[in-house]
């Protein structure tokens, strides 16, 4: 078993179809092969706020203002901390345990996705501790389009002109949460030649990062 000094957060950020899901699950069951203690969670939860979430944010039709999807997320993210995912136990009693919580998504895609007013949502989030690490997953747009245009079903936010903007504003809040103390870890998912990475590579390099932050965290 390998022992940290501390809880650690780490959120994967990025576009719709940046491959977040895929990449923070396997560097979940990578720490755990290695001996960390360490588990999966995700925004929005399937806890009661997240479930409606989720619905709302399939129903094209709804057109829900921005204000209150943006409160929503906030609140199943102090849910979340406090009590849980629906499944898990909140992110500050694992953190509290010296556990190593991976969420796929965090208070960073609340900035950037419902960001117009950049500081109403850092207020909305005061109570939400800073990541240790933010994994942002880089893709190209038409990289992200693709990927999402082989699903079933597409969210409200899943368009070319809304997820330009996105990808914009991560910019942004990458560096201020870096002026915070927040770890940033880029992944970029074109390689030199300009080719799409295959999973395990970017699998690889995310756990590659990771491991040598982690040196500084043993016990
Ligand atoms: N290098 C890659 N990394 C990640 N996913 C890839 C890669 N190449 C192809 N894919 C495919 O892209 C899709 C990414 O899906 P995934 O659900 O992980 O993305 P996501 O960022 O969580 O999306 P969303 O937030 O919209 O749910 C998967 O179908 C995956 O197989
Ligand atoms: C946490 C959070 C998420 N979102 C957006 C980002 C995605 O478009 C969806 C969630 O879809 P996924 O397939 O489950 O990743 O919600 C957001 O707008 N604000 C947030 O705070």
């Amino acid at each position: 078993m390998q022992i940290l000094e501390k809880g650690l957060l780490i959120a994967f950020e990025g576009i719709d179809g940046s491959g977040l899901t895929t990449h923070s699950k396997l560097l979940n069951e990578k720490l755990n092969k290695l001996g960390y203690k360490s588990i999966y969670t995700k925004e929005p939860t399937n806890n009661e706020i997240g479930i409606l979430i989720q619905k709302i944010i399939l129903d094209k039709n709804k057109k829900l203002d921005n204000n209150i999807i943006a409160l929503l997320f906030a609140a199943d993210r102090l849910y979340h901390l406090m009590y849980g995912d629906g499944a898990n136990e909140g992110i500050l009693s694992y953190i509290s345990k010296n556990y190593i919580v991976i969420s796929d998504r965090y208070k960073y895609s609340n900035m950037a996705y419902q960001g117009d007013d950049i500081n109403w949502i850092s207020q909305l989030n005061k109570f939400a501790i800073e990541a240790d690490i933010i994994i942002y997953l880089d893709v190209p747009l038409d990289v992200a389009l693709k990927r999402i245009s082989m699903r079933s079903s597409v969210s409200i936010f899943e368009n070319k002109i809304f997820l330009e903007k996105v990808k914009n504003r991560y910019n942004d809040i990458l560096r201020l949460a870096n002026k915070n103390g927040v770890k940033v870890v880029v992944i970029n998912e074109i390689a030199d030649n300009n080719r799409e990475k295959s999973i395990d590579e970017v699998s690889e390099e995310i756990l590659k990062n990771i491991i040598n932050i982690l040196r500084n965290f043993k016990k």
